[in-house]
This record gives C-alpha cells, structure tokens and sequence, in this order.
C-alpha cells in the first residue's frame, strides 16, 4: 500500500546515491560497465552472469531491487565474477600482474558496498524493506 511505496521510492533513491558513489571511485572503474566482449572475448565463455554498476543502476530504476540486501548480492557478483575471471595463479607471471590488481580491486568494492550501506543506512529502514519484499 501506500506507504510500502513511499518505502521503496526512498530504498530507490538510496541505491542510486549507492551506485554512483561506487561508480564515481576510480579504483573502481573497471566495474563500472559491462565487458566488452569485443576486447574480451573469452568474458562470457568463463563468466556466466556478468554484471556491473551501470547495470546496477538500470535496475534500481526497474524496482529490480526491494532490500538492501538484494542490491549487495549485485555487488557481490561483481566481486565473484572478477575473482573467477583473473584466478590467483601460482605461476610467477599472475602474481604481479593487471590480474592481481582486478582481484584487489574487487575485494575493495564490496567491502567499500558493505561498509558504504551500513553506516549509511538505518537498520530499521532495511528491515522494514525485507519485511516488504518477503511478503511480495
Ligand atoms: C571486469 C573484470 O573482471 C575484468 C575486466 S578485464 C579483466 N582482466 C584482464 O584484462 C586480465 C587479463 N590479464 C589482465 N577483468
């Protein structure tokens, strides 16, 4: 009802500020859109559910997302995706390389989500947001 509504638009607004906070962060720029399958174009023979930060956004304003939590699952497939596609490898070569970086900077980004939406956010609002998206 109406009030569930004025809920979610507020969760919206949240995840949108969420989003581009992330996005703004350069550490993070090779999250911020999807991969280019033109330059990389083994991505999706590995990576089965690409996902990205421009994505992210589209789906806050496609109400994809009712909870906070669901928004951090997004985050978190960012995260897994870019471990599995630049594995930490014992060979010499992978261990000071562009991969090793990505794998840092993924683990940055969803500590910094996490970090960002819990001191950012009342435990309350998300609690209510989950007592919504439950019953839906
Ligand atoms: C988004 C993501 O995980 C990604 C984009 S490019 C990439 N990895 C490489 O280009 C490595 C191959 N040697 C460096 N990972």
């Amino acid at each position: 009802y109406e009030e569930e509504e004025h809920t979610l638009r507020e969760l919206r607004i949240f995840l949108r500020d969420m989003c581009k906070k992330l996005a703004n962060n350069r550490l993070f720029f090779m999250f911020t859109k999807p991969v280019d399958t033109e330059e990389v174009p083994d991505y999706t023979n590995i990576i089965k559910q690409p996902m990205d930060l421009e994505t992210m956004m589209t789906k806050v304003d496609f109400h994809r997302y009712e909870c906070a939590r669901d928004f951090l699952n997004d985050i978190e497939l960012i995260c897994q995706n870019a471990l599995e596609y630049n594995p930490a490898s014992k060979h010499v070569c992978f261990r000071t390389s562009a991969d090793k970086q990505i794998r840092h900077r993924a683990c940055s980004l969803r500590d910094y989500a996490y970090t960002l939406i819990k001191s950012e956010m009342d435990t309350d609002f998300e609690e209510k947001c989950l007592s919504i998206s439950t019953k839906r």
